[in-house]
């Protein structure tokens, strides 16, 4: 139950609409059984007697009765609908809050179609904690004592078949299906999420698997993935309908039992008979209120599963405040014995990983593929946490940081980078959304994009656009954001040469006093870096200026040596 404590917490949120969808549902109820007591009344009354006052009167109930019933009903489903939603963008909103600071290494543990599953899915099926789970318990029981108590003035023994009912319909039944479905696996919970996650991976890959012609093998995995979601769904609505006929064969053995046990005290003198429908009616009424509780063991253990899946995801994110603050100019770091490994990784990404970048120096972080050259550059910005060893910006600890504060004094530029679908202006824009449009043109003339327009259409995830461009449009975005600390994961690799220095060029011109760090694979034009670091299997090999390493003869010197063979062969 604790795993549902959040969202009961959020649902109290809502008082008042709790309280009046109580209120109302109760109203409705009670006047639902007050609308069939009066008319069994009423029947016997004109069968056995003809006071017309009384029938008058009894007639006038039926309709006040009815009347409050719909009324009621309606204003209960008002009032539980509104707290229902409103908790559900309660839920979304703190759900969002603490998931955005785990993205992007969130990535690194979910898959987007599962994380999509359980964003839309199990946040939608929370909506029933106060609809199918919190109120309707609380309704019956007050609905349902309240006619055993008002039952007991006429018989005690009919008041005591009803209470059995009651226990029978509210706690007996609807405890095993609880106790049934515990034991089932969240079977429709996991294909759901695994037909989401198999979508997306299909639409992402759908180019490649044609390429490939395996795109009849992943549809056939894809529809038997949807049959077997179906197929629990399927199931699980059977169990849901075979509760609720449990529940209504109870209601009406109840109902039977009333009846038959009324005679026999009416027959033995021990009740008057006027009342005898009427008893009969109330235990028909009532137990019209029990059939949302078989569906409750589905709800509540769907509702359990949910909250336990949208916890999963978010237990790790209620971090510890963090309080530092960056200091002003260009920002200096250090790493101090750092190591990284990725779940489930033997081996660490970065191992023991110590060096130094003053303010305002410029340093190329050199190294073959896998030698873990963008892990480093994760953890410089805070997107991935070192295992063991200190990551510090000036003197602050990266943990003290918050990571808006850390990136807004950055400018980034990643291998990958997203542009959304609009205009070039647009997705400028989203670096600094105070630059004007002479700004922009500026930084597109620094990265020798000057033939595009501004307004210049951009497909979804810039498809419109070629590698070379998007990578120059991802550092024009860079050089508007201002920031004096450059993080750049191999920013031209697919620029030609000559406009990739061109572009280095401009950057370091425009950024003379910031601090510069640059992952690169090409070993030429080094020269010019106040530091250069090697990295070899997740460790620094070797770190220092171009001419100190090149004098050292180890090992940049002997990529270098080997740079120069296959160029010159
Ligand atoms: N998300 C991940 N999960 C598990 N292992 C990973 C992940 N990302 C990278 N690795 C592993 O960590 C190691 C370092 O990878 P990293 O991407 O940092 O290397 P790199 O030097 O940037 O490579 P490249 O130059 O090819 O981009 C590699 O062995 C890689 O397989």
């Amino acid at each position: 139950m604790k795993e549902l404590k959040n969202v009961f917490l959020l649902t109290l949120k809502e008082k008042r609409d709790v309280t009046l969808a109580v209120f109302f549902g109760f109203l409705a109820g009670i006047a639902g059984v007050a609308l069939l007591a009066s008319s069994g009344y009423l029947i016997s009354k004109a069968a056995l007697t003809n006071q017309m006052t009384t029938l008058v009167v009894m007639a006038a109930c039926l309709k006040l009765f009815g009347l409050v019933a719909a009324l009621s009903r309606y204003a209960e489903r008002l009032f539980s609908h509104r707290a229902t939603f409103t908790m559900l963008s309660h839920l979304r909103t703190s759900f969002f809050e603490k998931l955005s600071p785990q993205a992007p290494a969130i990535f690194h543990k979910y898959r987007s179609g599962d994380l999509l599953a359980r964003i839309v899915g199990d946040v939608e099926s929370l909506q029933n904690f106060l609809l199918r789970i919190l109120y309707p318990p609380v309704v019956l029981a007050i609905v349902f004592l309240s006619t055993i108590f008002f039952a007991s003035f006429f018989s005690i023994a009919i008041a005591a078949v009803l209470m059995i009912g009651l226990l029978v319909t509210v706690v007996m039944v609807p405890a095993i299906f609880s106790w049934k479905r515990r034991k089932m696996d969240s079977a429709v919970r996991e294909s759901r999420s695994a037909l989401s996650t198999e979508t997306a991976e299909f639409l992402y890959g759908f180019r490649d698997l044609k390429i490939h012609q395996q795109l009849s093998d992943r549809e056939k995995e894809l529809t038997s993935i949807a049959k077997r979601y179906s197929a629990e769904q399927k199931r699980e609505g059977l169990e849901e309908n075979f509760g609720q006929s449990l529940n209504g064969t109870v209601s009406l053995l109840v109902s039977w039992a009333v009846l038959g046990l009324g005679a026999y005290l009416v027959a033995s003198g021990q009740l008057d008979g006027l009342y005898l429908a009427m008893l009969a009616m109330i235990s028909l009424a009532v137990f019209e209120n029990v059939a949302p509780m078989a569906v409750f063991p589905a709800h509540f253990e769907n509702n359990r599963k949910a909250a336990l899946r949208l916890d999963g995801i978010t237990e790790k994110s209620t971090t510890e405040e963090r309080r530092g603050e960056l200091a002003a100019g260009p920002l200096g770091v250090s790493l101090n014995h750092v190591s990284f490994h990725y779940p489930g990784e033997l081996r660490p990404a970065i191992d023991e990983a110590s060096l130094y970048i003053a303010p305002g120096t410029k340093t190329a972080i050199v190294g073959p593929s896998g030698s873990g050259k963008s892990t480093l550059m994760q953890l410089l910005l805070g997107i991935i946490k070192a295992d063991n060893g200190t990551v510090t910006f000036g003197n602050q600890s990266i943990s003290d940081i918050s990571q808006e504060e850390l990136w807004a004094s950055m400018n980034i530029v990643l291998q990958e980078n997203h542009f959304f679908h609009g205009t070039i202006r647009s997705n400028l824009l989203i670096a600094n959304e105070q630059a004007t449009d002479e700004q922009m043109v500026e930084a597109l003339k620094k990265v020798q994009l000057d033939s595009f327009a501004l307004s210049m259409k951009v497909e979804e995830k810039g498809g419109n656009l070629s590698g070379g461009e998007k990578q120059r449009l991802a550092i024009a975005r860079a050089l508007l954001k201002g920031g004096s600390f450059w993080l750049l994961d191999e920013p031209v690799s697919s620029v030609d040469n000559m406009t990739a220095r061109r572009i280095y060029q401009q950057l370091f011109d425009r950024g003379a006093n910031d601090t510069f760090v640059l992952i690169s694979h090409e070993l030429a034009g080094l020269e010019k870096m106040d530091q250069i670091i090697v990295m070899e299997q997740g460790r620094i090999k070797e770190a220092g200026s171009y001419d100190k390493l090149m004098a050292q003869k180890g090992y940049f010197h002997g990529l270098k040596q080997i740079e120069k063979s296959i160029l010159s062969s």
